[in-house]
């Protein structure tokens, strides 16, 4: 599965360094397409508001902390309606697909999605596909109403199903043209966006006129650029629940020890905001900041030294932290992938909790109270919160009309607090990781008070980092949304 567009990026050069990485569009490749005023032009409850219709040059820069002699550097085009639309409404056949794992959401997207289309364009003709990207070839299509996704949005989960791999680009494309679809909204990860890409390309190489919009979803908060995924702040708010529960029982026994295991494939974002936001947590293990168990500086030092301060503890630990210290002692772990080819990870919550208990318990003779709370799959399931809500809507309104207005290869996406188009492979390049170098892992450390636990061959390569640094993000070559 290649993950390189075959078509150039569309990049505009402007004074003083400003670039626009534009996204792709219709008439790039169907010249002399007709258009049309966009209906909401006579829609009341928009015509009135003042500058409702966004400025063709309208777009958002990608970095907002400048110097005084900064060059203006990188832009995306700003996202919401034109005046003109290159579908008649009474034309559009859209269709829905949501792949990939859960995030609250989901149904907030594909009933906003629905209601859009409908009440502000129009179009009634909408295609829910069932079952992830093989549900284009090998599964019904549910018709999707205003009134049938009235009240998903108060349940967690997809309402069309979800899946991992299976994605079959030809059968794909073809199921697009056997149903007569011209707008493809797909919602999904950075797996699902590269999948949207290649679909994206395929249909641009038969010249359709169908346009693929994507919406980005990841609960890890994996994907660059955008200022957040959605339902991201859900998930730290529902694993506040996890944590307070871990606390009390940590609090209620003798060297009582809680561990929470949250999600986070590559990326610790929800442990290091649940961590921020409980203020209960002692120690938080993300997978980018690698970390020892005995010695001094490790980990069983510095439980010890809580045990004996606080009598309790509680530690917060990303799925994906210390994977490499589970394969150094099982060679056969990590070798093992799910159908869209994603690592499977060990157990990390189990096998910390087992180390901590051999080491006080069998090795120091010191009698403690450990409970593991993996609360992970419940965390996914919920229904998104209020504000995730709000920001599902905006993502999805946004969306659409980037699709009536011929933009295609693109995703919608907040940056810097403004709806933006982003062009696929900008958002498939590379991963969203905390940046260890970077104030808000500061910030966070600050708040606990727990070590880096950085072997000192580590700390070492990692002041020479910081050596004459003032920009973190770009030495690391990472995306960096944890700055504030
Ligand atoms: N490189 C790729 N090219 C094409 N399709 C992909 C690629 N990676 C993943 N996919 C497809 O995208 C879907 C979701 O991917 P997955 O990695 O499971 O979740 P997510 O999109 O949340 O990261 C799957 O159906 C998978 O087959
Ligand atoms: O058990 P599943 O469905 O494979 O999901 C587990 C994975 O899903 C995630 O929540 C995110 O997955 P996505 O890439 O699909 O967004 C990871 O944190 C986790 O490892
Ligand atoms: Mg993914």
């Amino acid at each position: 599965m290649g993950t390189k567009s075959k078509y150039q990026m569309k990049v505009v050069n402007g004074d003083f360094g400003y670039v626009l990485e534009d996204v792709p569009h219709l008439t790039d490749y169907i010249p002399n397409l007709p258009t049309y005023d966009n209906p909401l032009r006579s829609n009341p409850a928009y015509s009135v508001v003042k500058q409702y219709f966004v400025d063709m040059d309208d777009t958002v820069p990608q970095k907002i902390v400048v110097h005084k002699d900064s060059q203006r550097g990188v832009h995306f085009r700003r996202a919401g309606p034109r005046q003109k639309v290159y579908f008649n409404s009474d034309d559009v056949r859209a269709c829905i697909v949501t792949c990939g794992g859960l995030c609250p959401g989901l149904n907030t997207v594909i009933r906003e999605i629905v209601h859009s289309l409908d009440y502000m364009y129009g179009v009634d003709k909408v295609l829910g596909i069932e079952g992830g990207y093989r549900g284009f070839y090998a599964k019904n299509t549910i018709n999707l109403t205003p009134k049938l996704v009235n009240d998903i949005h108060k349940r967690g989960g997809t309402i069309l199903g979800t899946s991992r791999g299976g994605h079959d680009t030809k059968k794909i494309v073809d199921s697009i043209q056997d149903h007569g679809i011209n707008q493809v909204y797909i919602i999904g990860g950075d797996g699902t966006l590269k999948g949207a890409d290649i679909i994206y390309e395929e249909i641009r190489r038969r010249g359709l006129k169908v346009v693929v919009a994507g919406i980005p979803k990841t609960i890890d908060n994996d994907i660059p650029i955008i200022d957040k995924s959605f339902g991201f702040d859900t998930a730290v708010e529902e694993a506040q629940r996890a944590i307070n529960a871990a606390h009390v029982e940590a609090q209620s026994a003798e060297n009582g020890i809680g561990v929470v295991k949250l999600m986070g494939r590559y990326s610790g974002f929800i442990a290091m905001y649940a961590t921020l936001a409980s203020r209960d947590v002692d120690c938080c293990l993300i997978p980018e900041s690698p970390f020892f168990l005995d010695g001094s500086g490790g980990i069983f030092e510095f439980v010890k030294k809580r045990l004996r301060e606080e009598g309790h503890m509680v530690i917060v630990i990303a799925e994906g932290a210390g994977q490499e210290l589970l394969a150094a002692e099982n060679s056969n772990a990590g070798s093992e992938q799910d159908a869209s080819g994603n690592k499977l990870l060990q157990d990390v919550g189990l096998w910390i909790s087992h180390k901590i208990r051999d080491h006080f318990e069998k090795k120091l003779k010191m009698p403690i109270t450990l409970k593991y709370i993996d609360p992970t799959y419940m965390i996914r399931a919920v229904p998104s919160n209020a504000s995730d809500n709000v920001y599902c809507t905006i993502l999805a309104q946004s969306c659409v009309h980037g699709a009536m207005a011929g933009y295609t290869g693109f995703t919608s996406g907040i940056v810097n607090g403004r709806q933006t188009y982003l062009p696929f492979n900008r958002i498939t390049e590379k991963q969203n990781n905390v940046v260890i170098t970077d104030r808000m892992w500061a910030r966070l450390l600050a708040s606990t008070n727990q070590p880096s636990f950085l072997s000192t061959k580590r700390q070492h390569s990692q002041s020479q980092l910081l050596d004459g640094d003032d920009n973190e993000s770009e030495i690391t070559g990472k995306q960096n949304t944890s700055t504030a």
